[in-house]
């Protein structure tokens, strides 16, 4: 029973380091190949080290003796050469020992490098293929905190895992010359290191506890940085409040406490363990020279290798404390990783035809197991109709609208084109027949052109101009510094409100859409620019099918019908006309736009 937990505590150590692996292995992809040359540089560092350490024992004895001589003593083999040749054996091997060094430190700079870019790759690709509704699920800045912190940690931690493989070689091969040279030194290294490792493993387990929580407060952070820039207008207008500011000012102190303990604990580990390794070897050379005996000849040699072994020894232990701080950061970029796969996009075999008819048989979705936010919504709408969606806020027109795009997938029921289940089509050219204005679209920093074809560089120039033509903005680009090689932004103010509307519509016509879907178009615009994008819209009836989202009700004026969508419910889908007698909800809506404009 009494030696249990020194037990637990080594299987713990054993632990610890296959968990370390485990946890970077998956990130070393291509490196696998340049850890192996690691692995080999390194034993070469530790077996020219070794070598010259007995070397440089034998030359020291020999000069202080002023022989011209050596008796050179490598465990079996024992010769005797001059000391001229013993000084150009250990110039040699001192060069030898040199290009394997700068092996070992190129090796995990490069892994960790390639890592950096493989994982942002990786993580990049992950997310884009993933489905909208995890995309959507994510707080602001969380995808950024990956890309940026949890990567670069993760990225480190292959520096660490290189480092700690070619120490622990480093030290495994003194060791075992150690065994050449002295029984009892190697005894008393394997020893001493087995206790430091059991003595600072408590040390180590807070520090891991400490950097899971600093992970955890990273992300959240981030989340809060990332709202700081987003929401930095609104911020200006309503100027910051004390409550903003203090708000911030904790989220910073929440990283403060787990910073400050993980990197103290981070540096007390590897101080205490040269303190406590010092200790151990001055008790160390004197059970080797009570019991060492005959071994006492080459003590020189012994003595210089337990100070390199607690060397390595300390730098084994400082790369997995290290790695422990780091073990957070990466199975959350790991969890990030299965949760981005486990949940892709879902996708068709079958070509996209030209889109005749599309609409919904009995479509019911709920966010939420039990809280149904569409409920048996059946229409269907012909090529060349314009349709108007209204209903009150809250009801389910921009989720009806997701459903359209295929950006959520129908919980009962189906989204059929022409018949057809949608969901049995490509993605891919859905995305291109099924085009998308949102409420609040958002510009690309780039230049006019760019934000217009958007990644699609199949898209010629001529086509970019026409769709801007068709989008009523051709002449506005025109008159802009630089036309269609304007940089607009989020931030750059070269395009109004309306203009950025109109480009944004100009976007999704570029395509040559089959389908058009419009949120709100015109309800962040003033008179003139609403004026605009109406005459864009009167222009398109016809060309395709047209779903226009509107709170404003003369946006509707150019729809063949409109649905009323109220409490996730188609209540009814008609002509205006129609409407006006049959429903309620329409009624009042169109009195209300009425009385406005009277005033
Ligand atoms: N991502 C989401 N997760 C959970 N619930 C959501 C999500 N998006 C919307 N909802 C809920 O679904 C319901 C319908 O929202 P939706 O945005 O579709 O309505 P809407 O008619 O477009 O409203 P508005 O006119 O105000 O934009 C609302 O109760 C809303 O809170």
């Amino acid at each position: 029973m009494a030696n249990r937990p020194s037990r637990r505590s080594r299987l713990a150590l054993l632990r610890r380091a296959g968990n370390a692996w485990r946890r970077v292995s998956p990130f070393l992809g291509a490196s696998r190949g340049k850890l192996l040359g690691l692995g080999a540089s390194s034993v070469g560092v530790g077996l020219a080290e070794a070598v010259l350490l007995a070397l440089i024992a034998a030359l020291a004895a020999s000069l202080s003796e002023g022989r011209g001589s050596v008796a050179l003593s490598l465990g079996p083999l024992e010769t005797t050469a001059s000391t001229v040749t013993l000084l150009w054996i250990g110039f040699a091997l001192a060069v030898v020992r040199g290009g394997f060094q700068i092996l070992t430190a190129y090796l995990p700079a490069a892994m960790s490098a390639n890592a950096m870019a493989n994982l942002r790759q990786q993580l990049f690709e992950a997310f884009t293929r993933t489905s909208w509704s995890v995309q959507a699920s994510e707080r602001d800045g969380h995808f950024q905190a990956l890309m940026g912190g949890h990567v670069s940690s993760t990225s480190k931690a292959i520096v660490l895992l290189g480092q700690a493989m070619s120490a622990l070689l480093m030290f495994l091969t003194l060791v075992a010359s150690a065994f050449v040279l002295s029984l009892p030194t190697a005894l008393v290294l394997i020893v001493t290191s087995a206790l430091l490792f059991v003595l600072l493993q408590p040390l180590s387990r807070r520090l891991r506890g400490h950097a899971k929580a600093l992970s955890a407060e990273n992300v959240e952070y981030s989340q809060g940085m990332q709202e700081v820039v987003r929401m930095a207008e609104e911020i200006q207008v309503f100027g910051p409040s004390q409550e903003y500011r203090d708000g911030f000012h904790r989220r910073i102190e929440l990283v403060r406490l787990p910073l400050l303990r993980t990197r103290f604990l981070g540096k007390l580990v590897p101080v205490l363990y040269q303190s406590v390794a010092l200790l151990l070897l001055i008790l160390a050379l004197a059970i080797v020279a009570v019991v060492g005996g005959d071994q006492l000849a080459s003590l020189g040699a012994v003595v210089l290798i337990l100070i390199r072994s607690v060397s390595y020894g300390q730098q084994l232990q400082s790369a997995v404390t290290q790695m422990d701080e780091l073990v957070p950061f990466m199975d959350r970029l790991r969890q990030s990783l299965t949760h981005y796969a486990e949940h892709p996009k879902q996708d068709g075999a079958e070509p996209l035809p030209p889109v005749e008819r599309l609409g919904m048989d009995t479509v019911s979705f709920a966010y939420q197991p039990g809280d149904p936010v569409l409920t048996e919504v059946d229409f269907e709408v012909a090529a060349g109709e314009a349709i108007g969606v209204v209903g009150p806020s809250g009801a389910g027109k921009s989720t009806l609208v997701q459903l359209l795009l295929r950006l959520r997938d129908p919980d009962e029921g189906r989204l059929h084109v022409n018949g057809e289940d949608a969901r049995r089509f490509r993605r891919a050219e859905w995305n291109r027949r099924v085009a998308y204005v949102p409420q609040t679209p958002q510009l690309i920093w780039g230049t006019v052109s760019e934000n217009i074809r958007f990644y699609r560089p199949d898209i010629p120039q001529e086509a970019v101009e026409q769709a801007a033509r068709r989008a009523h903005i051709h002449d506005e680009i025109l008159a802009l510094p630089d036309g269609y090689d304007t940089v607009v932004g989020e931030r750059v103010s070269a395009v109004s409100g309306g203009q950025r509307q109109r480009l944004c519509l100009a976007r999704a016509l570029a395509g040559d859409p089959d389908v058009l879907i419009l949120d709100e178009p015109t309800s962040a615009l003033d008179v003139k620019s609403e004026m605009g994008v109406q005459e864009s819209l009167r222009s398109l009836k016809g060309e395709m099918i047209l779903f226009l989202v509107a709170h404003r009700m003369s946006t509707l004026s150019i729809c063949n019908r409109v649905m009323v969508v109220v409490d996730g419910r188609l209540q009814a889908i008609d002509a205006p006309q129609r409407l006006l007698e049959s429903n309620a909800f329409y009624r009042e809506a169109i009195e209300i736009t009425r009385q406005q404009s009277t005033i």
